[in-house]
């Protein structure tokens, strides 16, 4: 039985129940149960505090995990992230209040809070600045300044609405970009190595998130095009191997059929309909099995589980099939 941890609260919690269910998977409907039985697809489900996810896998109690990037960071669990999931999106950042005006350099001697020490001391080390002290804390951290626990801060930025709030600016470049990931453990010498099924499992489990990740980047377009333009039609909407291309029962005219990037689509359809193309329409994937090379991913990342043998590629007809935009 796979095992997976899950993050049960804070701002990974809801997108990554939502990502699963998209996957096809059962997720709790109460927020109190730590745990989770998916019969149908032979998967358990814990869910822990994301900081405490990847020591969990790495310890091979639990075999994958959703948790964040900077968290993975922060913690010393030895884990292999094989697989970004496109939400949880923040910088880890320091930030002062704006009057000061100050860069980077005048941390030096002053005192620094932050949820994640480990990463700020070894960013401080790296680039030669001898702080006051760093100070830990589980939360709230940009009121610290103004309780006058702390100078300067160190902390997760996504929209800077909060810093913002509190009078603070990013000074430096961010110490980290972050988004969620599934980790999975580097095996130790004194750990048995998975067996044959769980191997297969996360596989399997992995492959099916990959989908919806893959699906959510892109759009089915479908539009009716005069033949007399196809070939430039074709052309903004390339497909994979090529896009569906169907007769209309119209003389003269065809349908097609393509997925497309979602950060294009607008652009794509304008291009369509100067064009002479008509009945242009999208439809949002919840999910598909088409990841090519160079797509992200597994096999973008160090330490990908290696598919069992009989994994699907890019040359089965399925995938072929469902003409990927590859723009
Ligand atoms: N505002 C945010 N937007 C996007 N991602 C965020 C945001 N805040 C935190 N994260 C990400 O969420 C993860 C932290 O999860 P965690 O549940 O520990 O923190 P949290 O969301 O601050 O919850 P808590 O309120 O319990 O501290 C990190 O990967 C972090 O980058
Ligand atoms: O840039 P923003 O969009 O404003 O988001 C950043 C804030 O979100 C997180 O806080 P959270 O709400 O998790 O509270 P916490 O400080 O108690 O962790 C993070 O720690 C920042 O405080
Ligand atoms: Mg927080």
């Amino acid at each position: 039985m796979l095992r997976v941890a899950v993050p049960n609260k804070g701002s990974l919690a809801e997108e990554a129940s939502r990502m699963l269910r998209d996957a096809g998977y059962r997720q709790r409907s109460d927020s109190r149960d730590l745990s989770l039985h998916d019969r149908n697809n032979g998967v358990q489900f814990f869910y822990l505090r994301p900081k405490d996810i990847a020591t969990y896998v790495s310890e091979g109690q639990l075999h994958l995990g959703i948790t964040g990037h900077d968290l993975t960071e922060e913690s010393s669990a030895s884990v292999n992230e094989v697989l970004k999931l496109g939400f949880g999106n923040s910088a880890f950042r320091y930030a002062a209040p704006i009057a000061k005006g100050w860069t980077v350099q005048d941390l030096a001697g002053k005192r620094i809070a932050t949820s994640f020490p480990r990463l700020v001391r070894a960013n401080l080390a790296q680039q030669r600045i001898s702080a006051k002290d760093v100070i830990r804390l589980d939360g709230a951290v940009e009121v610290s300044i103004e309780l006058e626990v702390a100078d300067a801060i160190a902390d997760v930025v996504s929209t800077g609405r909060t810093l913002a709030q509190h009078g603070l600016e990013p000074i430096g470049d961010p110490i980290l970009e972050s988004e969620a990931v599934i980790v999975d453990r580097n095996a130790k010498f004194d750990q048995q190595p998975d067996s044959v099924d769980i191997t297969k499992a996360k596989y399997r489990f992995i492959e099916r998130l990959r989908g919806v990740v893959f699906a959510r980047q892109y759009v089915m377009l479908d539009y009716d095009c005069p033949q007399v333009v196809q070939d430039e039609a074709v052309q903004i909407t390339p497909g994979v191997q090529s896009p569906t291309v169907a007769p209309l029962s119209l003389d003269g005219w065809v349908a097609v059929r393509s997925m497309v990037r979602r950060s294009r689509v607008n652009d794509v359809m304008d291009e369509l309909a100067d064009l002479g193309c008509t009945g242009i329409v999208t439809s949002s994937l919840q999910s598909c099995r088409a990841v090519l090379p160079g797509h992200g991913g597994v096999s973008s990342m160090p330490g990908a589980t290696p598919p069992p043998a009989e994994s699907p590629s890019s040359s089965d007809p399925a995938v072929a099939r469902m003409g990927v935009a590859g723009r």
